[in-house]
């Protein structure tokens, strides 16, 4: 059992999926006339991209793109690797960016700054977490589910060294399992 590793839950299935359902209304209305290409960034944004997009009742494409800045690592290195790139051209698409966290927001800047390069036509960026203490870029999501404390969050996508990505909801581990 996985979850005898978690010291609290922070936000329960319940709470995400009634916010999923929140956001999928909002993304709804906002796409409506459009046919957006909706990018999930692997691999954490899979569980939320996965339940979002089943909420979202208009016309969109997906595509994924997997990129990697934190390795093993709970600190951000600041460099972003395109582990993967996007099967489809961004030029002229509405982007829908579709994240799990947004922390130090290197991530997130670094696919804003590539696909207005591309010539995307819009971009807007959907995170589930945002953790403003860990900010070391000025980058704001257009959609945020929930604010987090300055902890190291896991679950429902979020991992610690690969683990922990398949929990239900988000939480944080006991201090034994960190090796920090
Ligand atoms: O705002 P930042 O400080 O850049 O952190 C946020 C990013 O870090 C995590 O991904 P990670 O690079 O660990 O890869 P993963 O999604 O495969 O876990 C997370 O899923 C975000 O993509
Ligand atoms: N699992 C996990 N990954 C992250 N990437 C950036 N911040 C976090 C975090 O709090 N938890
Ligand atoms: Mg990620």
């Amino acid at each position: 059992m996985i979850a005898q590793d978690i010291e609290q839950v922070l936000i329960s299935e319940e709470e995400l999926q009634e916010k999923v359902l929140e956001l999928g209304a909002t993304l709804t209305e906002e796409y409506r006339e459009k046919f957006p290409l909706a990018i999930g960034v692997l691999k954490g944004a899979l569980p939320f991209m996965s339940d979002l997009i089943k909420r979202i009742d208009t016309y969109i494409e997906l595509d994924f793109m997997d990129v990697s800045s934190y390795g093993n690592a709970t600190v951000s290195s600041g460099e972003v690797k395109i582990v993967k790139d996007l099967n489809t051209s961004v030029e002229g698409r509405d982007v829908l960016i579709i994240e799990d966290i947004i922390d130090s927001g290197k991530t997130l800047n670094y696919l804003v700054e590539l696909f207005k390069y591309r010539k995307a036509n819009s971009i807007k960026i959907v995170t589930l977490l945002d953790k403003p203490t860990g900010r070391k870029v000025d980058l704001k999501a257009d959609y945020v589910g929930f604010d987090v404390p300055d902890a190291f969050v896991v679950g429902y996508g979020l991992d610690y060294a690969e683990k922990y990505r398949n929990l239900p909801y988000i939480g944080v581990l006991k201090k034994e399992i960190y090796s920090f």
